[in-house]
């Protein structure tokens, strides 16, 4: 479980079996073993072998966010809509032998996410990652720009959602 520290602590008190992620003004405390890490910087630094993951509308406009970024980064619009996927599923590209994660959290671009459906979304592509030996993912912090989602909720269905996996997540923020 995580809980959320606004204020930033000059020297936070390390508590037993919780390992500390402090983020400029904010802290996240982390389960024992949690394969889930916060770093500053830009997503598109992270290695260039792991996998991507952000979330998009199932009409894939990406117009704007950092949906620009991975349209003009890795293309394939036609191939993510011939996947056809609904809200709570998880289209998939796959470019110079990552795979890149679209989660598909609503319907249309103007319309916002609801944390049941990137719920679902992230159990695509948890299923994805397990059947196709994906053990590490970088993501920025989905759902929680544009889309409105509260990220101190989201960050724990992401380490809910992937608890008991091997996959190990880095969360990047700028
Ligand atoms: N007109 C449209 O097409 C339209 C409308 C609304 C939203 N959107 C877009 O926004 C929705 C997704 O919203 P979201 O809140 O998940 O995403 P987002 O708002 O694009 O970004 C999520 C978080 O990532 C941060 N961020 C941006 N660039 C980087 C970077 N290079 N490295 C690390 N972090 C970064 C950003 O500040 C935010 O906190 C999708 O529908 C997407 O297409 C598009």
């Amino acid at each position: 479980m995580y809980h959320r520290n606004e204020k930033m602590a000059k020297e936070p008190k390390s508590q037993p079996g919780v390992a500390l992620h402090k983020n400029e003004d904010r802290e996240y405390h982390t389960a024992e073993g949690s394969k889930l890490k916060c770093v500053k910087g830009d997503l598109f630094s992270c290695p260039a072998t792991e996998a991507l993951a952000h979330c998009i509308s199932e009409d894939c406009r990406m117009g704007a966010g950092i949906a620009v970024l991975f349209k003009k980064k890795f293309g394939g619009v036609d191939q993510l809509l011939a996947q056809k996927k609904k809200p709570g599923e998880c289209a998939v590209l796959k470019r110079s032998g990552r795979f890149v994660y679209y989660l598909i959290t609503k319907k249309r671009y103007s319309h916002k996410p609801t944390y049941e459906t990137l719920r679902q979304s992230l159990e695509a592509m948890k299923t994805h990652c397990l059947e196709n030996g994906v053990t590490r993912l970088s993501m920025p912090r989905i759902g929680c720009g544009l889309d409105r989602l509260r990220w101190d909720r989201v960050i724990v269905m992401i380490e809910e959602v992937f608890q008991n996996t091997d996959v190990t997540i880095t969360v990047y923020l700028l």
